[in-house]
């Protein structure tokens, strides 16, 4: 039993310390707004379509056309909780899918509109 344990444990932190995992890390901490997209999906396209409205800066980052696309959306996965794209971060805050971005749009978050998120992001930064 504790051989299950130890090869669970052992595993699961070797795989949140995966290069995956450093760089979906780095793409939250380094862009004010990343957007983690399959450049077909319709979802992906209106995230994109409601941040361009808005003339926000974004980082998107094509996982279908990446060849560590498939590693990058496990790694996602793990460090969201989130399996499906798009998967929204602004200001290192996980927002979720094109869905939240919505609801975001429509009731704001924590008490700040969308916009205020962006700005506080910096995301209209030149
Ligand atoms: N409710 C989600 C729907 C997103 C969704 O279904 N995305 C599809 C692509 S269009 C997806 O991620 N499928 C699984 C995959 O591509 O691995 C949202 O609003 O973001």
């Amino acid at each position: 039993m504790s051989f299950i344990f130890r090869r669970f444990f052992s595993t699961a932190t070797a795989s949140m310390d995966s290069a995956a995992h450093k760089k979906v890390q780095q793409l939250i901490d380094e862009n004010a707004v990343v957007v983690f997209s399959k450049s077909y999906c319709p979802y992906c396209k209106n995230t994109k379509r409601i941040l361009d409205g808005l003339k926000a800066n974004y980082k998107s980052y094509e996982l279908n056309e990446e060849n560590d696309g498939s590693e990058l959306q496990a790694a996602l996965y793990d460090i969201s909780g989130q399996r499906t794209v798009p998967n929204i971060y602004i200001g290192k805050t996980h927002i979720g899918g094109n869905s939240d971005l919505e609801s975001v749009v429509k009731n704001g978050k924590d008490g700040k509109s969308l916009k205020e998120l962006l700005e506080a992001a910096g995301a209209f930064a030149q």
